[in-house]
């Protein structure tokens, strides 16, 4: 029987302290040992809002997205690539992983087009250079993780015409999370999961359908959080069996959802 799969989202809010990264490859390093393949795909936010003001770029978000200018674009590939990544690489391989850094970019896997972005009033606002993911291209990931590697992909890709856009990474993750049927989509962020009366955490929503995520868009599912739902019901209409948003600032909860199946977060259902 082939290896469960996991996909594991990691935000750039539960990534700032270098501490808790050790501790996810420490968990990442668990599941591999309790027989799972482990993809990871990450953002990295705060980082790029630090670089975007060092370079005296303002950032505007829509519906939790960045709007991205060619200037701003640049700045993004650096941090997440040249920064996120390499950082995330170096830290993940010397805790007893093969952790392999990659973009969308990498063999064309993952192709993109402009994304036509549609207001809540029905029209299209420019986001500039942010993309939709058109195509994706398995066969690197699964070459990979069969050899026992750790894919961990950045969130940027190129068009067919090679013009290179910025992806929200929950949105990449959920694309990707279905292109490589994952059996499981974690999407780790900076909370326990979505709370009914934001920020108090005793309002927690353990479980969320399809209907519940129509009735709470734009009210309590809001910013940050309107991409990670949508990309959680989008992985498990393209079959990913389960998804979930965890709090990567405790990072043993990893171990805690897929080993010793406890309930904790906010789960996705379809119905
Ligand atoms: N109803 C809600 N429940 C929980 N968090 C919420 C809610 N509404 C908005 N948020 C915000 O969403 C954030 C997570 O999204 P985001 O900032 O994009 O994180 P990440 O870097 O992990 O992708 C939380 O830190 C919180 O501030
Ligand atoms: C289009 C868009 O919004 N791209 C995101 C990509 C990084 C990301 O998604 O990072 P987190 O997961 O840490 O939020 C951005 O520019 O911030």
């Amino acid at each position: 029987m082939s290896k469960q799969r996991i996909l594991i989202k990691y935000g750039g809010n539960a990534m700032i302290n270098p501490q808790l990264q050790q501790e996810i490859a420490a968990q990442i390093f668990k599941l591999q040992e309790a027989g799972f393949e482990v993809i990871m795909v990450h953002g990295g936010g705060p980082f790029i809002n630090k670089a975007l003001e060092k370079a005296a770029i303002k950032s505007q978000f829509v519906d939790g997205l960045r709007v991205t200018e060619a200037i701003a674009f640049a700045e993004i590939q650096k941090a997440l690539i040249g920064e996120v990544n390499a950082d995330l690489i170096s830290t993940l391989n010397q805790n007893k992983l093969k952790a392999i850094g990659l973009s969308g970019k990498d063999a064309g896997m993952v192709q993109a087009v402009k994304y036509q972005h549609k207001s809540a009033d029905g029209s299209i606002v420019d986001l500039g250079l942010v993309g939709e993911i058109t195509q994706i291209d398995d066969s690197l990931i699964n070459l990979l993780c069969e050899a026992g590697y750790v894919p961990v992909v950045a969130c940027v890709a190129d068009g067919v015409d090679g013009t290179s856009y910025n992806i929200n990474a929950d949105t990449f993750a959920g694309k990707l999370a279905a292109a490589v049927n994952a059996d499981q989509l974690i999407v780790l962020t900076d909370v326990d999961g979505l709370f009914l009366n934001y920020p108090d955490p005793a309002s927690i929503i353990r479980e969320l359908n399809e209907s519940a995520v129509n009735e709470h868009m734009g009210t309590t599912i809001q910013g940050g959080m309107i991409p990670k739902i949508q990309s959680c019901m989008l992985a498990l209409q393209e079959g990913v069996k389960k998804a979930i948003i965890l709090n990567g600032t405790k990072p043993e909860q990893i171990a805690k959802y897929v080993i010793d199946n406890e309930k904790i977060g906010t789960t996705l259902t379809l119905q």
